[in-house]
């Protein structure tokens, strides 16, 4: 097994507009019951953060959920957020019985991308990466294909190349692994054409995003365009969803349809979805990195 990883300095993440490094985010997933929301306000006054917004989310149902995303202003967030994070286990996570995260919304996702060799979603994300639509910086792209490293050579973009057999699949996920060595946050399928295993997700320690081009769970698995076809559908559409060991049964975080009639070839279904992948996934991916997408069991939230 053979990987190439033509490494080039990655590209600086875009600073974010003066003044929003002191914006910080905090997201919380407690058992429900009163008193929430009056707990945590109460923790960021103490500390001397102001909201400037919130929203949260009881699944209502008794023993339920309770889900809470809210930025705050902080001066001199980034040499308190360490601190804040432990006083708030402290003071409210233990309290509620709660998982929380507190970042700095200004700091990018570090994501990795894995591309087979259908081009469009993959050219799109580190388009709206370069021009700073998504907050996002693109650290490798990894694909099982070589034909695509002159296009994210021109991104400034580590481009892994790392073959895959129904053979070498565990070596290949080995390597793959090896090369993220834990410095990612997300990794992105866009439209990687490799079932990943249960392992493997589980090893690389961080969300998975999967473009899965129908509109689930109509025809999940392999070529839906081809099955939408002979369905006769009048709508297709595309999903992106968490990546999970049962094939595009994950919890959906964004989905979109457009109309189609009897006249279109496979091929034209195919043209026509690519828009609607491109603009699921970048949402999707926006979404997640901007903490806005809770998991709840099968399911997802989406503030
Ligand atoms: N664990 C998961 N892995 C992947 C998921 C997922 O939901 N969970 N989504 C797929 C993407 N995908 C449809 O969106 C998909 C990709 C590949 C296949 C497939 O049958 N692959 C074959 C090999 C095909 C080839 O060599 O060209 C295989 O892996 O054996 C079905 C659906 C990405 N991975």
């Amino acid at each position: 097994m053979t990987a190439t990883v033509s490494r080039r300095p990655a590209p600086l993440a875009p600073a974010g507009p003066a003044g929003t490094g002191d914006i910080g985010r905090l997201v919380v997933s407690c058992p429900d019951g009163p008193g929430i929301v009056a707990l945590i306000s109460a923790f960021l006054h103490r500390h001397g953060a102001n909201i400037v917004q919130s929203d949260q989310f009881s699944t209502g149902a008794a023993g339920g959920r309770f889900m809470l995303r809210t930025e705050f202003h902080l001066t001199r967030l980034r040499e308190r957020l360490h601190l804040l994070r432990r006083q708030f286990d402290v003071e409210v996570a233990r309290r509620l019985g709660a998982e929380f995260r507190v970042r700095a919304a200004a700091t990018p996702a570090r994501v990795a991308i894995f591309v087979s060799r259908h081009d469009h979603c993959l050219l799109d994300l580190l388009w709206r990466a370069r021009r700073g639509e998504l907050p996002i910086e693109v650290v490798a792209v990894v694909s099982n294909h070589p034909d695509l490293e002159p296009d994210v050579a021109a991104f400034g973009t580590p481009y892994m190349h790392v073959p895959v057999t129904r053979a070498t699949k565990p070596a290949a996920e080995r390597v793959q692994l090896d090369l993220l060595r834990g410095e990612v946050d997300l990794v992105v399928l866009a439209r990687y054409m490799q079932i990943l295993s249960g392992d493997f997700l589980d090893r690389v320690g961080v969300p998975v995003i999967n473009i899965h081009h129908s509109f689930l769970p109509a025809f999940a698995g392999a070529s839906p365009y081809e099955r939408a076809r002979q369905r006769g559908v009048k709508l297709i559409g595309a999903t992106a969803h968490y990546a999970t060991e049962d094939l595009d049964e994950g919890p959906i975080i964004e989905q979109d349809v457009v109309r189609v009639s009897h006249r279109a070839s496979v091929a034209d279904l195919a043209r026509g979805g690519a828009d609607i992948e491109r603009t699921v996934l970048a949402r999707a991916v926006a979404w997640h990195c901007a903490d806005r997408v809770f998991v709840h069991g099968a399911t997802t939230v989406v503030f």
